[in-house]
């Protein structure tokens, strides 16, 4: 995501700020009335909460849709080159208060709110969290469609519409079970469904041979059909009228039901097709690791990339007619190998439907491709077996033979005979399961390979892709994983927000993290340190509620809040901090009573889910739930120690707890954290970090500065 060149700032159309809709108070309260009315189908004079969320987010909705218009028309004008994020996942959260905060009428809204009885934090606790992904790979997905909205760029996000998000956990005598994440239940007022917007997507069939041109042609004969449709949402940037769609894709079956079944009594068959189309987006893959459940998770990947591919040729085709400009207009950024299959669909495109001859294709293909690569072990890169890609997808397993040839081709006049790194390097991998390295496939095809921290990126070339650096070392770069200041400070941390602008005497912080820096001049002032100090205490008032209403956990917040909270995973080393714990409780109890008066009290908060096939992962959480029923009760204790496992641990939890937190651990095994982004949204609200030199927090002691460290590098003799 370079320069600005492509970023055309979308100034205020037409020299309004809202062409039709007004901001002030009582026109604020109008619409939030006329929409309780119109759009909630209830009396004006009596609604309750929810129902006043509802129209507040369909008002909020209406003043992003006049920007996302302007956009489009502004970027349709001006025809710049489209930036195509697609990721498979994008945790999302609540949009209300990042879209008004966004918008710049937070304010107005709540002032409008209170006249009508009503508290703008109350409605905003109504909506619940779109948790279309996993963990911190959708997260960051989240914060870069924020940030490309904020900083101009014409820019896209396409992924799967899942019915089902991220599993909610569920705590049960100490063990975690999942529960189906009815996101949808209440509608989603943040999008709108186009139903004009559908492609057909084509699986499993055969391919054959057909005369063309005095020559042949290979034709792809689907044995099986599922539409795409795609639901838009806004993505509004910050200081700017520019605002960029998240099209989501939802599969729905080419017939709704087979009438035939259907009046000769069979039911279950009349409707089995709708089924079939609707598994496809229903479920978001539980693990954002481990790759099982191939044939569906297969499923999801092409059909959201043959479903985001011709959205993205049908704009091209809008105002262009020569393919050859197709590079200059589309930048297709993979997130991870889960879109990968995109490169083998857009040439199936250009060979066997535009009638590009294949150089041609591979040409532009091989310009138009960037991956992000987020797995630090070789185990964790994706492979798909031949035998399911060639039943579900017999052309494309073609098309990536075809490629595989002729790059293992060339790859021979510059390596020679290596057979062994020749074998490494290939895009097929031959052994007991026959496979396709989907990395190998993303990194022959992509004009640029980015780590997502320095430290990854120096593994990526020293150890998980060094034959390929070797051969490639232009393409190797890394960008540094980033979290979005407007969520993880303004909109999660208000009073930290309004402190910031004080001293910093701007908000123009909200859109330039690195005007943070301007803090340091303050860093000595004891009216600065009394001010944070109050801004924590409340945020730990905030987060001890919280704790007792889920938990019954009285804790005191005069304790230092000592915190966990990420995907549950050997790696991360939950069970290191709990064993730590069990060593301080034990410490305490086996104190003199004099010697307590020096304990420093401590309430430790774990949070995270666990994949739901992760065993150890499960029982790691158990153990955290075992060990907090004996300290929380342990009167001899109290509140010298305390250890909470916070359930459900999801974005709006992360935007309460974050917030409150006096230190945040991130001790992964070195090596083993590609980047880890809960680091800066911890430092960024003022939260001590205790950490190892492992992904971005190698750069965050960079940036802080060795003399605001402790060290404690026992190096193995
Ligand atoms: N499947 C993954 N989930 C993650 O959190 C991963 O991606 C994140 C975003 O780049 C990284 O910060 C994490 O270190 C990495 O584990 S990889």
């Amino acid at each position: 995501l370079g320069g600005g060149e492509t970023s055309v700032r979308v100034e205020r159309m037409f020299g309004l700020m809202d062409r039709f809709l007004k901001s002030d108070p009582s026109s604020l309260q109008k619409d939030i009335l006329d929409h309780v009315e119109y759009t909630v189908a209830r009396s004006r004079f009596s609604f309750d909460d929810f129902e006043a969320y509802q129209a507040l987010a369909h008002s909020v909705r209406d003043r992003l849709i006049e920007r996302w218009h302007d956009t489009q028309i502004h970027f349709k004008k001006k025809d710049p080159k489209r930036i195509y994020f697609l990721s498979l996942e994008f945790l999302m959260g609540r949009s209300l208060s990042n879209s008004v905060i966004n918008l710049g009428i937070r304010d107005q809204y709540a002032d409008a709110l209170k006249e009508l009885g009503f508290e703008f934090e109350v409605l905003a606790e109504q909506e619940g969290d779109a948790a279309l992904g996993n963990g911190g790979l959708a997260r960051l997905s989240a914060c870069q469609m924020d940030s490309l909205a904020t900083m101009d760029y014409p820019a896209w996000g396409y992924g799967l519409r899942y019915q089902y998000g991220l599993f909610r956990q569920v705590i049960l005598d100490g063990y975690q079970h999942e529960q189906p994440d009815y996101w949808l239940n209440f509608g989603n007022p943040w999008e709108i469904e186009r139903v004009h917007v559908t492609y057909p997507v084509k699986f499993y069939g055969t391919v054959e041979d057909e005369n063309f041109n005095g020559g042949k042609r290979k034709v792809w004969l689907p044995g099986e059909m599922v539409e795409a449709v795609a639901y838009d949402n806004p993505i509004p940037g910050h200081g700017t009228r520019n605002t960029i769609t998240l099209r989501l894709w939802a599969a729905k079956p080419s017939d709704q039901i087979d009438m035939e079944s259907f009046n000769t009594g069979d039911y279950i068959n009349a409707v089995v097709n709708r089924q079939r189309a609707e598994t496809i987006s229903s479920v978001l893959y539980p693990d954002d690791r481990s790759y099982q459940g191939k044939e569906l998770r297969l499923k999801q990947q092409y059909f959201f990339v043959s479903a985001s591919l011709q959205d993205i040729i049908r704009r091209f085709k809008d105002s262009h007619s020569n393919f050859d400009d197709f590079p200059e207009k589309v930048a297709l950024q993979l997130n991870d190998t889960h879109p990968s299959l995109a490169i083998a669909e857009v040439m199936r495109v250009l060979v066997d439907e535009e009638h590009l001859d294949w150089n041609r294709a591979w040409g532009i293909v091989c310009k138009i491709f960037s991956f992000t690569t987020h797995t630090v072990l070789p185990e964790g890169l994706e492979k798909v077996p031949v035998d399911l890609l060639e039943s579900l997808l017999p052309r494309h397993l073609q098309i990536i033979y075809d490629i595989n040839f002729d790059y293992i081709e060339e790859l021979k006049k510059k390596i020679g005979l290596d057979y062994d790194r020749l074998s490494r390097m290939s895009i097929v991998e031959d052994g007991a399961v026959k496979s396709i390295r989907m990395a190998n496939l993303a990194i022959v095809c992509s004009h640029t390979v980015n780590g997502v921290s320095r430290v990854h990126s120096e593994l990526l070339k020293t150890r998980v892709f060094k034959d390929f650096y070797e051969l490639w070392p232009h393409k190797f770069d890394y960008k540094t994983n980033g979290v979005t200041q407007r969520r993880w400070i303004v909109v999660s941390n208000p009073s930290l927000s309004a402190l910031i602008s004080k001293w910093l005497g701007t908000e123009a912080w909200i859109r330039d993290v690195d005007l943070l820096a301007g803090l340091q001049e303050q860093a000595a002032n004891v009216d600065l340190h009394e001010e944070w100090r109050m801004v924590r205490k409340v945020n730990k008032m905030r987060l001890a509620e919280y704790i007792e209403a889920m938990s019954g956990i009285k804790v005191s917040v005069n304790a230092m809040f000592d915190v966990q909270i990420k995907r549950i995973h050997e790696y991360k080393r939950q069970l290191l901090n709990i064993l730590g714990i069990i060593h301080r409780y034990d410490c305490i109890k086996n104190m003199e009573k004099s010697d307590r008066t020096k304990v420093v009290p401590r309430v430790c908060i774990i949070g995270g889910k666990a994949a739901p096939g992760y065993e150890i992962a499960k029982k790691i959480i158990k153990l955290c739930n075992a060990v907090a029923e004996k300290i929380n009760n342990d009167p001899d204790v109290g509140d010298l120690l305390k250890l909470v496992f916070i359930p459900d641990y999801n974005v709006s939890v992360a935007e309460l707890v974050i917030p409150g937190a006096d230190l945040s651990q991130h001790i992964s095994t070195a090596g083993h954290e590609a980047s880890g982004t809960g680091n800066m949204k911890f430092l960024m609200n003022g939260c001590l970090l205790l950490a190892t030199e492992d992904g971005s927090t190698v750069e965050i002691i960079e940036e802080i500065g060795e003399d605001n460290m402790e060290f404690e590098r026992s190096r193995l003799k």
